[in-house]
């Protein structure tokens, strides 16, 4: 039968035995509060309405801002583009208690927010993770809000459908404007908003009542309990895997932490050193370059576990869905696709990272017949980089 479109370029579901819910989490009408996307496994059979992949036209706007498009064509573009796509999870379905489940907190790029990837966190559910992805309001996502308290009872300017939303657009760096600053102090916010998100989410585990100040009907006592507290990592794309390895360096609570295609600039000096936590880097064949792959060789030393691979055909866009969400001919115009077909590079991505933490959390699961991959032995995979460093600085980096 012929494939229908959704199917050809849909997002992919998850592989794994649970099928999953996922549901949004806002807390406090300030920008201090934390907000976040849970993905978690979910009861069989509840129906559940399908939730669009990205909620709000906002995001449209700050994405065409993002990428330098005028706003009018940037809006229409992405509604035409992806308006209709939908997220493959059943919203605020019922959460599945009854285990204990290791917990994952997801950090996004720069110029992405929390639902766009979406397939590497619903496969982390599918076999069983709870997996919390942050929206950072620290001007590097495209777009993100907050709610303010009731506003009183002054008139509304101008009559906005949602008077209490605060929306927080994404903050390009000025003319002549120093990178590293910028990205040293969004990395700092974003570490807290990371390690926020945990203490909120242990809170929830403990039994104590959360107010969402998004109102949605999902029930959060089903959570009491339900978070294995010894088996916490965390795990982000780009600027969010650096999130991810300084987030390592600031809390032990995280055992383990995955680093998918890292960009390495906004870490300071002291993190090179106070990392403990066994780390994997996944990276694509296409973003790297040498002193980017010199930082990451920069956290090898004795005793502490290290792993790297790279994805052979793979490209920076590879991690976050878009890659599923184009043909060939704009995906590889746009290098949202790399050589390798978009749900294989994924796969390698997925399989790697669930062998990973199923060593360095000690799950009693089967994800450890992928511990090939982690090693950088299997189709489409090498040990390492493929980036050729200095002879001085070759190291065993695989
Ligand atoms: C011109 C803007 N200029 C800003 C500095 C560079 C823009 N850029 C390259 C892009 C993102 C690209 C993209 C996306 C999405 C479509 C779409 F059409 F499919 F929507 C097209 C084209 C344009 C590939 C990156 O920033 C790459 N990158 C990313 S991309 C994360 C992301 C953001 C939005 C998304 F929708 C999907 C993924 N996350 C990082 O943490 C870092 C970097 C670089 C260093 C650190």
């Amino acid at each position: 039968e012929s494939k229908s479109s959704t199917k050809l370029y849909g997002i992919p579901e998850g592989k794994g035995p649970y099928s999953v819910g996922c549901t949004d989490l806002m807390t406090d009408y300030t920008i201090q509060g934390s907000f976040f996307r849970l993905y978690y496994p979910s009861q069989n059979g509840t129906s559940s309405e399908e939730i669009k992949w990205i909620p709000r036209k906002e995001y449209y706007r700050g994405l065409s801002d993002f990428l330098n498009m005028y706003r009018m064509l940037g809006e229409t573009f992405f509604q035409y583009y992806v308006g209709s796509v939908t997220c493959p999870a059943k919203w605020n379905a019922a959460f599945k208690p009854g285990e204990k489940y290791p917990l994952i907190i997801f950090s996004h790029g720069l110029g992405a927010f929390r639902t766009i990837y979406s397939a590497i966190c619903i496969e982390m559910a599918s076999q069983g993770f709870i997996v919390a992805a942050v929206e950072h309001r620290d001007k590097s996502s495209s777009a993100t809000y907050y709610h303010k308290e009731n506003p009183g009872c002054e008139a509304q300017e101008e009559a906005t459908e949602n008077p209490n939303e605060e929306w927080i657009y994404y903050r390009k760096l000025k003319r002549g404007e120093q990178e590293f600053p910028l990205r040293n102090q969004q990395l700092q916010q974003r570490t807290e908003e990371c390690i926020k998100a945990l203490d909120l989410i242990l809170d929830i585990n403990n039994g104590n009542h959360v107010v969402n100040v998004l109102s949605l009907n999902f029930d959060w006592t089903l959570l009491k309990e339900s978070i294995d507290t010894d088996r916490i990592a965390v795990m982000g794309h780009s600027f969010g895997a650096a999130t991810a390895i300084k987030t390592l360096s600031k809390d032990a609570r995280f055992k383990c932490g995955i680093a998918l295609d890292a960009w390495m600039l906004p870490l300071d000096d002291e993190v090179y050193s106070s990392v403990e936590q066994p780390l994997l880097f996944i990276n694509s064949e296409k973003f790297q370059w040498v002193s980017n792959v010199l930082k990451m060789k920069k956290l090898y030393s004795t005793g502490k576990i290290r792993k790297m691979i790279t994805i052979k055909g793979s490209v920076h866009q590879s991690f976050p869905d878009f890659t599923f969400l184009s043909g060939n001919f704009v995906g590889k115009i746009f290098k949202l696709k790399g050589e390798i077909d978009p749900n294989i590079a994924i796969d390698i991505s997925n399989k790697a990272s669930l062998a990973f933490l199923q060593k360095h959390l000690g799950l009693k699961k089967d994800f450890d017949q992928w511990d090939a991959l982690v090693d950088g032995k299997g189709h489409n995979v090498i040990p390492g980089t493929n980036i050729d460093l200095p002879s001085t600085h070759r190291p065993k980096l695989s």
